[in-house]
């Protein structure tokens, strides 16, 4: 292998690292295809999809048919070898900066590329302070708690480091003229929003960089809008661009060749295309820059580290019995994140998925835990539930046909007045007159879409439907293996019953990894906590649930 090709045998420059993984080797039988590129990112990439499947010799012979000798490949040349994001919780303190130093060095044969969140709340409380420095004053800026708290927080973490405060001074200094400059205008926009909130980001990775620097490991931060993570101009929302995946690739690979530093990235953060300002990817987006980072350089693993054991089997603050889950496919972490568990950015998985590098969720705090593995597939004959997600405060609307339209078109205009008023759509249930939809809380709270706006759904919906606007209502989802979605809901309607909770909505989405129910946001959490109780821990009690056969007569289930 090792000497198979050779890039600089035929006088090209390494440009582009993809990953080619032995399917049935070890995580160490990891080679890397130094790709030089001239043409089409996407070309080269399902190029390399081929090459995986095939022997060394087919492999050497593929790509030089195939390029006419331009695609190449070295081992030898060895750059990342993995992304490690760390969460705000990993950060929060110079104390866990110092554990999570420790951590990454711990791996010595590892080269990673680090990506940070904000230290701690800190995107909440540059939150806090811009609502604030709208109605303060300019005078009163200084005096915001929140910006208070960020100052005393960042500086006593660089003193208590020994990094010299010049690393932060600049950005702490910016960021009360930002907030002068709010007070004065009167205003926070979202752009104004984005770049606020990127100084927390901007600010640990200085720090932790800086750091790393003062102990002799040579490290290199990177705001992550410097260095070609292109974004829509969906401020706050913002989604990554194709050409980011390039961009990114040449400038960290490059430097790599020409200075080997661990990268120090700021996670979260982006450049809009169009107006070239500093975006961010949506709350917790930081596991979005990881996978990102991940497809672009085609690394061999994922890694991000938070402060629990892995994806759990239900949130950890509604029910403290959850268990870690050993292992996800994309598509069911995908679901996961997407209805809710705070746990994954509900983005993050797709750059994963579409370049099929394994995602370790891992807990910075106990190391030892082995965490939960997120691939492509997994062995699913024993999987009944994998996770239960609640997503509160979720608005659902019971839309009847009042008959002027077929079917066919009473569905299609219903939809379309969501198109027109840009609302994303999350559960749908549908009969031959009737549909029951809930809307994304998420999107309403982003787009301040509040009831004016909920009342304008309404009143667009009646010209073809009897509409009704139920509030306050949450939905449950359970995610797992559908092919046993007959015992899954057997099992969950008997536990629903038991505690008396109506539900008034279930679907189960085309992803097959997924049943919601809707019930009322007052009997959510008890109804989380029954489920967990009869799926992960109550496996021969609940083999001995009774239920009523047609006989009227009580059996047991075996
Ligand atoms: N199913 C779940 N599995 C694990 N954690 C969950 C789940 N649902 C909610 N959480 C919450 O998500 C938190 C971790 O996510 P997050 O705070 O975004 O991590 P970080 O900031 O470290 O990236 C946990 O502390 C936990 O409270
Ligand atoms: N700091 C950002 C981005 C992020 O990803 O944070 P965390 O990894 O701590 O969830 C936020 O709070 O949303």
């Amino acid at each position: 292998m090792a000497s198979a090709l050779n890039l600089r045998h035929y006088g090209v420059k390494p440009y582009l690292p993809v990953t080619w993984r032995q399917r049935n080797g070890s995580v160490s039988d990891v080679h890397r295809l130094f790709v030089w590129n001239d043409n089409n990112y996407n070309k080269t990439a399902s190029l390399l999809k081929v090459t995986c499947k095939v022997t060394n010799d087919v492999l050497e012979k593929h790509v030089i048919e195939n390029v006419g000798g331009k695609l190449v490949m070295s081992d030898e040349t060895m750059s990342y070898s993995c992304v490690m994001k760390f969460g705000g919780s990993s950060v929060a303190s110079a104390d866990r900066m110092k554990e999570v130093v420790n951590l990454v060095l711990s791996f010595p044969e590892e080269r990673p590329i680090v990506v940070l969140s904000a230290m701690g709340k800190t995107t909440n409380k540059l939150l806090l302070a811009g609502e604030k420095a709208v109605s303060c004053g300019v005078t009163n800026v200084s005096g915001i708690e929140e910006l208070s708290f960020i100052k005393d927080l960042h500086l006593k973490t660089v003193d208590q480091l020994g990094v010299d405060r010049s690393v932060i001074e600049k950005h702490l200094e910016e960021l009360e003229q930002l907030l002068k400059g709010i007070a004065m205008m009167k205003e926070l926009t979202k752009r104004t929003q984005d770049y606020l909130v990127s100084f927390g980001e901007c600010m640990s990775t200085r720090i932790f960089a800086a750091f790393l620097n003062t102990l002799g490991v040579k490290a290199r931060q990177y705001d992550a809008f410097e260095i070609g993570f292109i974004t829509t101009d969906d401020f706050t929302n913002a989604d990554i661009l194709e050409a980011t995946y390039p961009a990114v690739a040449k400038r960290l690979h490059g430097d790599w060749l020409s200075d080997p530093a661990i990268p120090i990235v700021t996670g979260f953060l982006g450049k809009a295309q169009k107006s070239c300002a500093v975006t961010t990817l949506g709350r917790g987006g930081s596991d979005l820059t990881a996978t990102t980072i991940g497809k672009a350089l085609g690394l061999p693993e994922i890694q991000v580290w938070k402060d629990v054991d892995g994806v759990l089997t239900c949130d950890p603050n509604i029910y403290p019995k959850a268990e870690p889950v050993p292992f996800l496919t994309f598509d069911e972490a995908a679901e996961l994140a997407y209805f809710g568990a705070q746990v994954l950015h509900p983005q993050s998985m797709r750059p994963a998925r579409e370049s099929d590098i394994p995602v370790r969720v891992k807990n910075s705090y106990n190391p030892k835990a082995p965490g939960t593995l997120i691939t492509k597939e997994r062995d699913m004959s024993k999987a009944v539930l994998t996770s239960i997600v609640l997503k509160r405060n979720v608005t659902m609307l019971d839309i009847v046909s009042t008959r002027m339209l077929g079917q066919y078109g009473f569905l299609a205009k219903v939809f379309s007045i969501f198109e027109d008023l840009g609302i994303s759509v999350d559960v749908v249930a549908t009969s031959e007159v009737s549909v029951s939809l809930t809307l994304d809380p998420s999107k309403l709270w982003s787009r301040e879409l509040i009831q004016q706006e909920l009342d304008h759904v309404a009143e667009e919906l009646e010209k073809i439907a009897v509409v009704n606007l139920l509030q306050n209502r949450s939905i449950i989802s359970l995610i797992g293996n559908v092919q046993k979605s007959s015992l899954i809901l057997e099992k969950a309607f008997r536990v629903l019953r038991k505690l008396g909770v109506t539900v008034q909505m279930i679907s189960q989405g085309a992803s097959k990894v997924n049943i919601s129910l809707v019930v009322n946001d007052s009997e959510a959490e008890q109804c989380v906590r029954a489920l967990h109780e009869a799926f992960f821990e109550n496996e021969f009690s609940e083999l001995q649930m009774e239920y009523t056969n047609g006989n009227g007569s009580v059996d047991k289930l075996s």
